[in-house]
């Protein structure tokens, strides 16, 4: 089989990004305010602060006002539940995306159910995970809405008659990829940590979603030939003696699966982008939104 082609999840991610920062300028014409998101970091873990960061950067690079609130580690509920209720009020924010994981102490669903679901730009709110299930318009996690405009791009809009193998259940990935893989008509399995014999199950898959948290748990003798797979996984292996930083890697062993797969997202470079990229579509959208303009299209 010859090498899988490369899904350039970087390069697609910059096109949208550039496409947002279009509609953003045209939305900051016409309302005279640009778009705005808040994003919400307590305590201080080292990639967390990272994450906030780039997202920070990637507001302002797209046109959009970026307000950051950074939060010691020991903030109580009812102080995050009030800035969360500012925020809410807020006319110059349209998304608020308080960063996970909280610390222990902070009971996160009850943070992320204050949020206005109107401003959930990360479509973790309960009422964005019920549009989602029952097929109502809403803010869709961005993790999987990056997935899933990937396979399309890839595969045309319609994916009936293929067979697709979820690995993980998550909320924030795996639950919300099935329901996306099922509207756009592929068959889907929902794999997870009980699933029996699943090497077999993902054999059958002509398309593979991986969103394990396992470093390169799915290995390359598992892949249908000509499947496309797309890695969720962004792991840090522990370093190599005398290197500062261990490698990333996603959940399927790459160099393996390259062999087999028809196409296959790289970490980094593939889905980690998207990921940044949709929050600023997400973010456009509630913008129009929020301002009563019609909804920007072609995102
Ligand atoms: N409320 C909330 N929303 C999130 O969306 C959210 C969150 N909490 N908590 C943490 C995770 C993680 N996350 C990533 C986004 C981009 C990359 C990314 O761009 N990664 C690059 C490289 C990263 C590197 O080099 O370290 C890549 O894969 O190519 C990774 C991870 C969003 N998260």
């Amino acid at each position: 089989m010859a090498t899988a082609a490369l899904i350039d999840g970087k390069a697609f991610a910059e096109d949208l990004r550039a496409r947002v920062g279009e509609a953003a300028a045209a939305f900051a014409q016409a309302t005279g305010r640009k778009p705005g998101l808040a994003v919400v970091l307590v305590g201080d873990d080292p990639a967390s602060q990272v994450y906030v960061g780039a997202k920070g950067k990637a507001c302002e690079a797209a046109g959009m006002a970026s307000f950051e609130h950074r939060l010691p580690a020991d903030t109580s509920e009812a102080a995050l539940l009030s800035l969360i209720e500012r925020l809410n009020q807020d006319e110059a924010v349209d998304g608020i995306l308080v960063q996970l994981p909280l610390p222990a102490h902070l009971d996160e669903q009850a943070i992320i159910a204050a949020i206005n679901p109107d401003k959930d730009v990360d479509g973790f709110h309960i009422s964005n995970a019920g549009r989602l299930a029952v097929g109502q318009a809403g803010f869709v996690p961005c993790t999987p809405l990056g997935c899933i405009m990937l396979l399309k791009d890839r595969l045309g809009d319609d994916l009936s008659g293929l067979d697709a193998v979820v690995i993980g259940r998550s909320n924030i990935v795996g639950k919300p990829m099935a329901q996306l893989l099922t509207d756009a008509n592929a068959t889907v399995t929902l794999a997870h940590s009980r699933t029996k014999n699943l090497a077999d199950v993902v054999r059958r898959a002509d398309i593979v979603v991986a969103a394990v948290g396992r470093p390169e748990m799915v290995r390359g003798d598992w892949i249908k030939p000509g499947a496309t797979v797309i890695d969720v996984g962004i792991n840090r292996l522990p370093p190599e003696p005398g290197k500062e930083k261990g490698k990333l890697v996603g959940d399927v062993a790459f160099a393996e699966a390259r062999d087999v797969a028809g196409a296959i997202t790289p970490v980094p470079g593939g889905v980690g982008p998207m990921t940044i990229a949709v929050l600023l579509r997400n973010t456009l959208v509630a913008a129009h939104a929020h301002a009563g303009q019609p909804a920007p299209g072609g995102l």
